[in-house]
């Protein structure tokens, strides 16, 4: 560690959207130097260049992808780097005695078969898979202090997961009911260009993708399961939404036993209790995407039906900072023994 107790960080993939919002979030962390701002294609360039709001900010020129020379600079690495790059490079980063909190998903899938199945690539060396720590901070923070390799989880699962995860765990749902329908913005496919990404396409359009194909769909599956005891699976179906940020999770499931919805909400509240990033609404309120819009928290509410018998749970995030960027700092926060919630202090954007 560097002497002065400042962690030094290097991200590689800085020139995308994860990327370039670590950097936002980062440069203003109390206890992290950003060393270097990594580019595969682009070395040599300021990022400023690339990205002018940086300007005055951060005026680093990008890096070459060197190994040797991240270990030599830095104590963390942040690959926010596309599945499939992720797999050969962690353990290199590793091996070379650095820490590492990787955004991809090519690690938060435990079994190779699983994963090569929903990612259609080889998977990872499971040694390494084993090794990862997967970060969704709230349920698995304890675990992620003093570890060197945090696997932080995606974006989707992130909003599905915190939303069903107390009910599941409290045997309040019959998780044989699970349906969830889920919306993202487009920063959530990253900064590639694409057709469905482009403005005519998008803009005043709404499309369900993926349809039961979803490579998030192990990943909440794994998770479920881990918590319940049993195999869970889940109806899972994503959607476009013609606007920047934001991911809504909107679950329904069919009510175990005599529970009132001011229940749900004390229940909730008790299992989040401390962690600040999760904002449990009042009885019968809803969150929508802005009231979250360029922060780290995770707001959901809930609403009981007595007809069918069924809770819907409504839970939204910032994909890039809760969803990406934001929890693999608040992953680093962990990992370093510091308060969760340090540098994170953003207040949501609004209007
Ligand atoms: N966007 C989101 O909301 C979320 C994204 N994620 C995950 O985080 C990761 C990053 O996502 P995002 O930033 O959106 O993706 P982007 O496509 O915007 O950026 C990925 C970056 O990775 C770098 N890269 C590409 N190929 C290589 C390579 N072979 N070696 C090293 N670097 C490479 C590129 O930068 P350069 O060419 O400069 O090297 C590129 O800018 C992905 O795995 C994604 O699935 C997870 C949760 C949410
Ligand atoms: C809007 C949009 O296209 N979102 C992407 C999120 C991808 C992602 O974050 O991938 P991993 O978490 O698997 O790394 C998607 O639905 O595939």
């Amino acid at each position: 560690m560097a002497v002065d107790s400042m962690v030094r960080v290097a991200i590689i993939g800085s020139t995308g959207y994860g990327g370039v919002e670590l950097i936002r979030l980062l440069q203003a962390h109390p206890r992290v130097n950003i060393t270097s701002v990594i580019s595969s294609s682009s070395a040599g360039v300021p990022i400023s260049k690339g990205f002018p709001h940086l300007t005055n900010i951060v005026e680093q020129d990008l890096d070459d992808l060197d190994i040797e020379i991240i270990a030599r600079n830095a104590d963390v690495v942040f690959t926010a780097t596309p599945s499939g790059v992720s797999t050969p490079l962690v353990p290199k980063l590793l091996q070379a005695g650095l820490k590492v909190i990787d955004l991809s998903g090519d690690f938060r899938i435990k079994d190779g078969e699983v994963y090569e199945q929903w990612y259609k690539h080889p998977a990872a060396d499971s040694a390494y898979v084993e090794q990862a720590v997967y970060g969704l901070s709230e349920v698995y923070g304890d675990e992620v202090l003093g570890v060197d390799f945090v696997s932080n989880p995606g974006c989707f699962p992130t909003a599905t997961l915190l939303g069903l995860i107390p009910a599941v765990e409290a045997g309040w749902i019959d998780t044989s009911s699970i349906i969830i329908d889920a919306k993202s913005g487009v920063s959530g496919a990253g900064r590639g260009l694409s057709l469905t990404a482009h403005y005519a396409e998008i803009n005043e359009n709404l499309r369900a993708y993926k349809v039961n194909r979803h490579q998030h769909i192990p990943e909440i599956e794994q998770v479920l399961s881990d918590v319940k005891g049993e195999q869970v699976t889940v109806t899972f179906t994503t959607h476009l939404v013609p606007m920047t940020r934001g991911i809504m999770s909107t679950m329904y499931a069919k009510v175990t036993g005599e529970h009132t919805q001011e229940e749900f909400v004390e229940l909730y509240r008790e299992y989040y209790k401390g962690r600040s990033f999760v904002r449990v609404r009042d009885n019968g309120v809803w969150p929508a995407t802005k009231e979250v819009s360029g922060s780290n928290y995770c707001d959901m509410g809930f609403q009981l039906d007595d007809r069918t018998g069924r809770i819907t749970i409504i839970s939204v995030i910032d994909n890039i900072v809760k969803g990406a960027s934001g929890q693999a700092i608040q992953n680093l926060n962990l990992m370093m023994g510091w308060e969760e919630n340090l540098g994170l202090g953003y207040t949501p954007v609004y209007p």
